[in-house]
Order: structure tokens, then sequence, then C-alpha cells
């Protein structure tokens, strides 16, 4: 799963690179639709972003994302992410925690958690 991400003015952090936690929401983010390819429904445990290089705004990177092993409930994601000078400026680990449904019912609207699991979120 990859997407093409070029962080700007909203995501800045120092003046003109990219905050850091952008980055990580962009990958947190990414993983979140890996889900649908391995089709297990599953929440962040925990997420760690290595910041190699700064990340410049308006710059394209690429982010791609991964499912790297999967050991009963927990499945280990990996993330790089790359720009078109073919520089990997940060790469993400995270273990997600697969769950029932009923992890999400009590907080949003039946129709809305039902959608999400038919198809990736569109605003996303
Ligand atoms: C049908 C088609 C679907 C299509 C696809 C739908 C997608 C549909 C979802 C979209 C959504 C995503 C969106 C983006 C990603 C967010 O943004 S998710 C939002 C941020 N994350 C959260 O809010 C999670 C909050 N945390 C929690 O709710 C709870 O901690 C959790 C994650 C449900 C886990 O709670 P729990 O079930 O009580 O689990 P717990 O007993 O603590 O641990 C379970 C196991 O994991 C192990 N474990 C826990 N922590 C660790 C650790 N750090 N290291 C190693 N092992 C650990 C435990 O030891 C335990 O092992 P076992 O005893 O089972 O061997």
């Amino acid at each position: 799963m990859a997407t093409d991400v070029a962080f700007d003015a909203r995501h800045r952090g120092a003046p003109g690179l990219a905050h850091g936690g952008a980055i990580s929401a962009a990958c947190d983010d990414l993983f979140g639709f890996v889900l649908y390819l391995v089709q297990e429904i599953a929440v962040t445990r925990t997420l760690t972003v290595n910041y190699l290089a700064p990340v410049p705004l308006g710059q394209p990177h690429r982010i791609t994302a991964r499912l790297q092993r999967r050991q009963g409930r927990r499945l280990h994601l990996e993330a790089t992410g790359t720009g078109h000078d073919d520089v990997t400026r940060f790469t993400a680990e995270a273990l997600f925690l697969v769950v029932d449904r009923e992890h999400f019912t009590p907080h949003g609207a039946d129709a809305d958690v039902l959608a999400m699991f038919n198809r990736p979120p569109e605003h996303r």
C-alpha cells in the first residue's frame, strides 16, 4: 500500500519543514488502509517513527506500508517515506491489535461504523 504525500503549511514544524506529528499521523493513517488489504479490524497499540532526515514542505514523498508479520492478534506493520530524490527520510513501525467490531460501536453512529468496515473513509 502506498500514498504520495507533500506536506504543506498546515503541517509545518520548523520553518520549511514538516512537523514530526504530521509525519507520524500520515504513517498511522496509511497503516489503517493496510487493514483493508489484510481484511482485519485492528487499532494502533504502538507506533514508532524514525526521523532519518528533515522532510521539506512541498516535496512529495511516497509512503509505502505493509504488514511485516502477524502473531495472533498482533499485526506488525512497517512503512518507509522516500522523496522523489530517492532519499528515505523516515521509517515507521507499528503494532496493531485485532479488535472486534464492538470496539467502535459505543463511540460512533452505527451507520458510520458499518460504513468504515465496508470501505476506507473517503476523507483520508
Ligand atoms: C472486516 C474488514 C475490515 C476492514 C478494515 C477495517 C478497519 C477498521 C479500523 C480502522 C481504524 C484504524 C484507524 C487508524 C489507526 C488508528 O488511528 S487506531 C486509534 C488509536 N488507537 C487506539 O485508540 C487504541 C486504544 N487502545 C485500546 O483500545 C486497547 O489498548 C487495545 C488496542 C484494544 C488492546 O486492548 P486489549 O484488547 O485489552 O489488549 P491487551 O490484552 O492489552 O493486549 C492484547 C495482546 O497484545 C499484547 N500486547 C499489547 N501491547 C503490546 C506491546 N506494546 N508489544 C507487544 N505485545 C503487546 C498483549 O501482551 C496481549 O498478548 P496476549 O495476552 O493476547 O498474548
